[in-house]
């Protein structure tokens, strides 16, 4: 494939959805334009066989396709598949991006890389760039089917957390039990400290435990760094969270001397990650 600039799709499957950003034509990193902004589009893994249509309304076919993938080898075959039906004779690389040691000025901090979960890697380097804007540390809540807790600081992934997210939660209450229903979720409610119905205490409860694993992550990363991190979050689930997120968390900033605390979202880290990724490759 000719270097340089390509047309890129960057893919970032999930254990619930797929995320997509195209790219008509990205260039190498150090080109002097900006890339233009992509069009982005999600497909739950069982509209996948909808991809080879969906990609249809663009004027090109990628000839560079770059992801990561934590849903497992049948979910890349069923991409693979898809992509295959629609570039038809067109030649294009595929590269599935797994965790390593170092990427770019980005360093690991698990003792076994391979284990960390590529999605979590790319949105890492992702959010290295905003550590490295605000110089101080950053931390990435990912409310996805699963929950993950991430801080990066100068340059290095120091590591994180990984729960239940709130929708398995729910469904790990419905299945491990007789008489609990299913949460109705909301969002913009703050759930209340005394709830006096089933379906307030399982909103409360649920919500607690992610916004408590938060705090308590957010007050090791002050203590580790001895700065208060700069508070990133994604993921489907976020908005249901937000509210008392950021009520307990402008709540603690308080307490420890701080005017405000910044809580800022981040469409889709991942994918930020991979485009850095994509322009260091089109660069060799
Ligand atoms: N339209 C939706 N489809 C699927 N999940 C949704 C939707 N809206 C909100 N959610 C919530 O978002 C979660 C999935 O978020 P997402 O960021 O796509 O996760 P993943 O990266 O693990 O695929 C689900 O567990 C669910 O709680
Ligand atoms: C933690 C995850 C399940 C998150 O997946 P997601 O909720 O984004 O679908 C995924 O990143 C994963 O399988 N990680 C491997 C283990 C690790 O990161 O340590």
């Amino acid at each position: 494939m000719a270097k340089g600039s390509a047309a890129v799709l960057l893919i970032d499957a999930g254990n619930t959805r797929v995320k997509f950003a195209y790219y008509e034509r990205l260039s190498a990193a150090g080109a002097e334009e900006a890339p233009a902004a992509p069009v982005r589009f999600i497909l739950t893994h069982a509209e996948i066989e909808g991809l080879a249509a969906k990609l249809k309304q663009f004027a090109t076919k990628p000839s560079l396709v770059i992801g990561v993938n934590v849903s497992g080898p049948l979910s890349a075959a069923r991409i693979r598949e898809q992509l295959d039906a629609h570039c038809g004779e067109q030649a294009y690389e595929i590269h599935w991006l797994a965790s390593e040691p170092q990427l770019l000025h980005l360093r690991n901090a698990y003792a076994e890389y391979q284990q960390l979960g590529s999605d979590r890697w790319l949105a890492m380097l992702g959010l290295s760039v905003h550590e490295a804007a605000q110089k101080r540390p950053a931390m990435l809540i990912s409310f996805g089917t699963a929950t993950t807790i991430d801080t990066v600081f100068q340059d290095q992934f120091l590591g994180g957390l990984i729960l239940p997210g709130l929708q398995l939660m729910s469904d790990s209450l419905v299945s491990g039990t007789a008489q609990l229903p299913a949460i109705q979720w909301a969002t913009s409610s703050y759930p209340p400290a005394f709830p006096s119905s089933t379906a307030e205490a399982l909103l409360s409860g649920i919500t607690a435990a992610q916004v408590g694993a938060v705090l308590r992550q957010w007050l090791h990363v002050l203590k580790h760094c001895q700065q208060a991190p700069v508070v990133f979050y994604a993921g489907g689930a976020a908005d249901y969270v937000l509210p008392e997120l950021s009520r307990l968390l402008a709540e603690q900033a308080q307490l420890h001397g701080f005017d405000t605390i910044e809580l800022l979202p981040f469409e889709d880290p991942a994918l930020a990650g991979l485009l850095l990724y994509a322009q260091y490759y089109l660069a060799q």
